[in-house]
C-alpha cells in the first residue's frame, strides 16, 4: 500500500514565502557562532542571485564568519537528533549503506521543513508513535531559522534546477547542438530521487512520510547547499548563504580537529562587494547538474563530457567489454570511478576512447570554432555544449595521443 501512503499531491515544489535570511545571522550568533558585522545579504537586481556583501571594508585575512560543527546540518548531528529515521532507513532495499544514510538525511531535512510549514518547531505536539517531535525540540533554533528560509526556495529551483525540470517533463531548452548524454543523465539523476521517496514510501511507516514536494526541496536543498567537510558532507547554517566564483574573495576551511568551519578575506575586501568562495574547479556540466547554473566558459578550470551507454558500446566494438558500465564522464580535472573502470576494462579500452573523442569532435566542429559563438554566452546549455567539445579537444591534444 505504498501508493495510498504515498501523497501525490504533485511532482511541483512547495510555494511558500520564506523569511529573511538575516534571521539565519541573528541565530547563529545567537548559538555563539561568529558572524562578521560587515556582513549582510543582497537580493537581485543588486546582485545575480541572494548572496552575502560587505557592509564595510574589511581587511585580508579578517575572520568573517565561522560556525562549530554541533550546529552544522550534518549525518552525525541529525542522527543524534532523529535517531528513529535513520534506524527506519535501515530497511530501505539498497545495499549501500551510503544511499540509506542519504535517503534519511534527506527525510530529516523534509522533517525539519514539514515541521516549519506546519508552524514552527514551539508549537509542533509529539505524535504517537512517531519519536520525531520530542526530537525536534532539541533542534538548534539556528536549525529552524534556516529552514523558515529554505521553505521559500521552491519557486527558484523550479525555475532555475534542472531536476525540478525533469521531474516535471520539462527539458528547459533545447540540447539540439551536439550528441551531449548529459540530459539523459540529469533525467536519470532526478529519477533516482524519486525512485528513493517510492522506497521509503513501500518501506517505512507513514509517520516517517513526508510529501513528495516538501522531500523533493529537501533533495534539492542538501544537493546544492551542502558540502564536502573531513567527516562526510554538512550544509552549514550561514555558509550555505554564499554564492560560488571561479576566483573567490574569501576561503571557507574546516577545521580537521574540531570539525569548525572558517571563512577568511583572502584579499582587502571593499564596502559593496559581494562574498564569494569556491565550491571545487568544477566544470560547466557538474556546476549546472548539481547547483542549476554555469560560469562563463573563460573562468572554466576544467571540461566534463558525459557518452551515453550506447555511444561506449558502439566504440568499444566487443560490447561486453562495456556490458557493465553506465555513461562514461571524461572529467579532465579527475579520473572519475566510470573512467578508471573503462580503462581497465581491456586492453583495447585506449584507442577506442580515442575513437570516441574523435567522433564526438567531428560532431561538434562550429563549437569549437570560438569565431562563430560567444564564448560568453548567457545561456547555460551552451556553455554545457561548449565545454564539453572544449573538453575533448583538450584530452585529445594533451593525453590521449
Ligand atoms: C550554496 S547556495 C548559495 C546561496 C544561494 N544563492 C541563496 O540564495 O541562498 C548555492 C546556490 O546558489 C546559486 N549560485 C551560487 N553561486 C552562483 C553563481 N556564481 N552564479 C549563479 N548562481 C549561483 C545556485 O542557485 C546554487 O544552487
Amino acid at each position: 500500500d505504498g501508493d495510498a501512503k504515498r501523497r501525490r499531491l504533485s511532482q511541483r515544489l512547495p510555494r511558500h514565502s520564506g523569511a529573511p535570511r538575516a534571521t539565519v545571522a541573528a541565530a547563529l550568533r545567537e548559538a555563539g557562532a561568529t558572524w562578521h558585522e560587515a556582513l549582510c545579504f543582497a537580493e537581485p537586481p543588486e546582485i545575480p542571485v541572494p548572496g552575502v556583501k560587505l557592509a564595510q571594508a574589511v581587511p585580508a585575512g579578517t575572520l568573517l564568519c565561522q560556525v562549530p560543527s554541533h550546529l552544522h546540518f550534518s549525518r552525525t548531528q541529525c542522527e543524534a537528533t532523529m535517531p528513529a529515521i535513520y534506524a527506519a532507513c535501515e530497511a530501505l532495499p539498497s545495499a549501500d549503506p551510503e544511499k540509506r544514510g542519504e535517503a534519511a538525511d534527506a527525510l530529516c531535512m523534509a522533517w525539519l521543513l514539514s515541521s516549519q510549514r506546519a508552524g514552527g518547531a514551539e508549537s509542533s505536539q509529539p505524535r504517537a508513535g512517531g519519536g520525531q517531535a520530542e526530537g525536534m525540540a532539541q533542534w538548534p533554533a539556528l536549525w529552524r531559522a534556516l529552514a523558515a528560509v529554505l521553505l521559500g526556495l521552491g519557486q527558484e529551483f523550479e525555475e532555475q534546477h534542472p531536476y525540478a525540470w525533469a521531474w516535471q517533463g520539462r527539458q528547459g531548452r533545447s540540447w539540439e547542438r551536439t550528441s551531449s548524454a548529459e540530459p539523459e543523465l540529469i533525467a536519470a539523476q532526478a529519477q533516482y530521487v524519486r525512485t528513493v521517496y517510492g522506497c521509503i514510501c513501500d518501506t517505512l511507516s507513514s509517520e516517517h512520510v513526508p510529501d513528495e514536494g516538501i522531500f523533493l526541496l529537501s533533495w534539492l536543498c542538501l544537493l546544492t547547499r551542502r558540502f564536502r567537510a573531513p567527516h562526510g558532507s554538512a550544509l552549514v547554517p550561514g555558509i550555505d548563504f554564499l554564492n560560488h566564483s571561479a576566483a573567490p574573495n574569501a576561503s571557507s576551511d574546516w577545521d580537521e580537529e574540531s570539525g569548525s568551519v572558517e571563512v577568511r578575506a583572502l584579499t582587502d575586501l571593499k564596502a559593496g562587494q559581494q562574498l564569494t568562495i569556491s565550491y571545487g574547479s568544477l566544470s560547466n556540466p557538474l556546476l549546472w547538474r548539481t547547483y542549476g547554473f554555469t560560469l562563463p566558459c573563460r573562468t572554466e578550470p576544467s571540461f566534463t563530457c558525459t557518452f551515453s551507454h550506447e555511444e561506449l558500446r558502439v566504440a568499444a566494438e566487443a560490447a561486453e567489454e562495456v556490458e557493465d558500465l553506465p555513461n562514461l564522464h571524461l572529467d579532465t580535472s579527475r579520473v572519475t570511478d566510470e573512467l578508471a573502470a573503462v580503462l581497465q576494462a581491456s586492453e583495447s579500452a585506449g584507442k577506442w576512447l580515442q575513437k570516441l573523442l574523435a567522433r564526438r569532435l567531428e560532431q561538434a566542429p562550429e563549437l569549437l570554432q570560438t569565431k562563430t559563438l560567444p564564448m560568453d554566452t548567457e545561456d547555460d546549455l551552451i556553455r554545457i555544449q561548449l565545454s564539453e567539445p572544449s573538453g575533448l579537444a583538450n584530452v585529445s591534444r594533451n593525453s590521449m595521443k
